[in-house]
């Protein structure tokens, strides 16, 4: 197993906002979080990249406790994440935003790194020397993806890739997703529905008002997700 969530529960400035989560991804896996706004996923996300710290239960990849770990830690165990507002330095270059993990965390095959992300991604090759402002939401979602990529070559967390990105740009995004399947990474993709990741993922895990439940997908459901 990959990833495993034991009885977390996590709360910020003393509210409780995730309760006894249990959540498991196997190795090379890719599994869906789906909850509406509100719901929790980028508290929970936020935990395991330690930038949140647990009041209760415990964090483990693969076989190591990271519950108390802290954040620039898990560049060091390759987890990394792309976050929902992207967070992209918009007055340095495309290239300069994906190499920053790397500086930033002593990566020395960043560029060897960079390298297979633009043959995986080569549209944003091409507009490498673009500085990041001058792209469009969608285009900034790519490149967000391409950085997480540098350090997180064990597992990464992707929350809300699709919000906001035109159709066309979306289906990019998923077709590159599915390319990372045979790389060995363990992936997380948080969602408000699951219309782009159904397709994607090996399990389902549904989060309301804190609280998570694994959900699988049931051809005779139109919806697609049914609890178990
Ligand atoms: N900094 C904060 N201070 C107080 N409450 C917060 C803070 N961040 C999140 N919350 C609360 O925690 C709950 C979960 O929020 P979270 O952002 O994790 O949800 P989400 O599922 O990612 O939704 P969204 O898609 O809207 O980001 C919400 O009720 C939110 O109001």
């Amino acid at each position: 197993m990959s990833l495993e969530i034991a009885n977390l529960d996590v709360s910020i400035d003393g509210i409780g906002i995730l309760r006894d989560v249990n959540l498991t991804i196997p190795t090379g896996e890719m599994a869906g979080l789906i909850g509406h706004n509100g719901a929790g996923k980028t508290t929970l996300i936020r935990a395991m990249m330690g930038l949140l710290p647990a009041d209760r239960g415990s964090i483990s990849f693969k076989g190591r406790d990271i519950t108390r770990q802290p954040a620039y830690k898990r560049a060091d165990m390759r987890i990394s994440y792309m976050p929902e507002d992207r967070r992209l330095i918009p007055e340095l270059t495309v290239t300069e935003n994906m190499l920053m993990p790397a500086w930033a965390n002593n990566i020395h095959d960043g560029e060897q790194r960079l390298k297979w992300v633009y043959e995986l991604m080569p549209e944003i090759a091409d507009f490498g020397q673009r500085k990041a402002l001058q792209l469009s939401g969608g285009q900034q979602k790519l490149v967000a993806l391409g950085r997480a990529l540098i350090p997180g070559r064990e597992m990464i967390l992707l929350d809300e890739p699709f919000e906001g990105v035109a159709p066309v740009l979306a289906k990019r995004l998923s077709s590159v997703i599915a390319d990372l399947r045979g790389e060995g990474l363990t992936v997380l993709i948080a969602e408000s529905d699951d219309s782009h990741s159904a397709d994607l993922v090996d399990s389902t895990w549904r989060i309301e008002r804190g609280e998570v439940s694994q959900g699988r997908r049931d051809s005779s459901e139109s919806s697609g997700l049914t609890d178990y």
